[in-house]
């Protein structure tokens, strides 16, 4: 097998780094010549900066070397990939294609593999997903996430390939729940930043995820997620790290929401586009995810943490199974 990783931000890397020091050999590629420039200069990454890549990996910006992968992880932010997949699908076609981010298209509502389906019909695709901080695993943390492929030899093969001494990957077949469990948390953990930053305690931040989740659940079993799939590291594992650590953006941004302050434009927030696409699946599918709803509109800037907070707690009393 033969590894492409298309983008070298921090997530991208760190699946490099921790490849090539099980000895893989990785081909990095990145759109920006001068960065990889950079990168082969001086062995580091601008978003992992404390990181040196080991030997194994090759900096590349020229698309030629990374097409010449018969895998390819995809690391590019969601809202990236259907561009990419669609203008590249003559040089995809036949490939393994693994993505790597965590969001719902906007322009289709769809999962990154339904894109590449949908791009790359030819294409092999899986998911690589769950609770992990690039800078963990770049720092050889032990870490454990979910590889989802609905072909089995495919996803078996994959796993073996991609498992390294400190990054465990347990299989999975249900494409549709892991990939919705990594793409749901993030809105989720923009609503606990918000909480917490709004100073609205510990306590809310709980009924938050608790019924976030259980908004998780309602919109995956309607898209054909199996419900344990959710209980699993991509859904529950990943919403109890992002809604709890300071080293997520999600959570980040939430917590400048909260206290009124700006965020870092350039920073990747995949909860803000993905918080806009579940408000428009949950209204075509008849959907009541209250969440998700007050937290898309904190993210357009329609309502402050504080009137988010009055419009959930003064709903109608209700039953919690409901
Ligand atoms: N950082 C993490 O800890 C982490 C962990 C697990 C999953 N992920 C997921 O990985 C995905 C990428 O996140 P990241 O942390 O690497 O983000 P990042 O912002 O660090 O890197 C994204 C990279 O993609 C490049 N890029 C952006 N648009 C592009 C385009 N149109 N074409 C080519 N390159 C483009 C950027 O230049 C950048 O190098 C996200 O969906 C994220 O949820 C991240
Ligand atoms: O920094 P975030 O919020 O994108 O989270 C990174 C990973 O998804 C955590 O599993």
């Amino acid at each position: 097998m033969r590894i492409g990783i298309a983008g070298a931000g921090a997530f991208g890397t760190a699946l490099a780094v921790t490849l090539a020091q099980a000895g893989q050999a990785v081909t990095l590629w990145a759109r920006d010549a001068e960065a990889v420039e950079e990168m082969r200069r001086t062995r580091r990454v601008a978003r992992l900066p404390e990181i040196e890549l080991p030997e194994g990996i090759e900096p590349v910006s020229e698309l030629s070397s990374l097409f010449a992968c018969d895998t390819i992880l995809m690391a590019l932010p969601a809202q990236a990939t259907r561009v990419f997949v669609t203008e590249h699908a003559g040089a995809l076609a036949g490939k393994v294609l693994v993505a790597c981010a965590k969001g719902i298209d906007l322009h289709s509502l769809t999962g990154q593999t339904a894109i590449i389906s949908e791009a790359v019909p030819s294409a092999t695709p899986a998911l690589l997903t769950g609770p992990s901080f690039a800078a963990d695993i770049a720092r050889g943390l032990p870490t454990a996430l979910t590889l989802a492929c609905a072909d089995d030899g495919c996803g078996a093969a994959l796993q073996q390939a991609l498992s390294t001494p400190t990054l465990r990957l347990y299989r999975s077949a249900d494409v549709i729940g892991a990939e919705l469990g990594g793409a749901l948390k993030n809105v989720i953990a923009i609503a606990c930043g918000a909480c917490i930053g709004a100073g609205l305690g510990d306590s809310a931040r709980a009924a938050l995820m608790t019924r976030g989740f259980a908004e998780m659940q309602r919109l995956a079993a309607s898209l054909g997620a199996a419900p344990e799939t959710l209980m699993g590291l991509s859904g529950f594992g990943d919403l109890v790290l992002t809604c709890s650590s300071e080293l997520s953006r999600n959570y980040r941004y939430g917590l400048a929401l909260g206290r009124g302050e700006a965020f870092d434009s350039h920073m990747t927030v995949e909860g803000a586009a993905t918080a806009r696409a579940v408000t428009d699946l949950a209204a075509a599918r008849g959907l009541d995810l209250p969440i998700s709803a007050v937290t898309a509109r904190m993210v357009a800037g329609d309502l402050t943490p504080l009137q988010a907070l009055d419009a959930l707690i003064n709903r109608p009393l209700k039953e919690e199974r409901e």
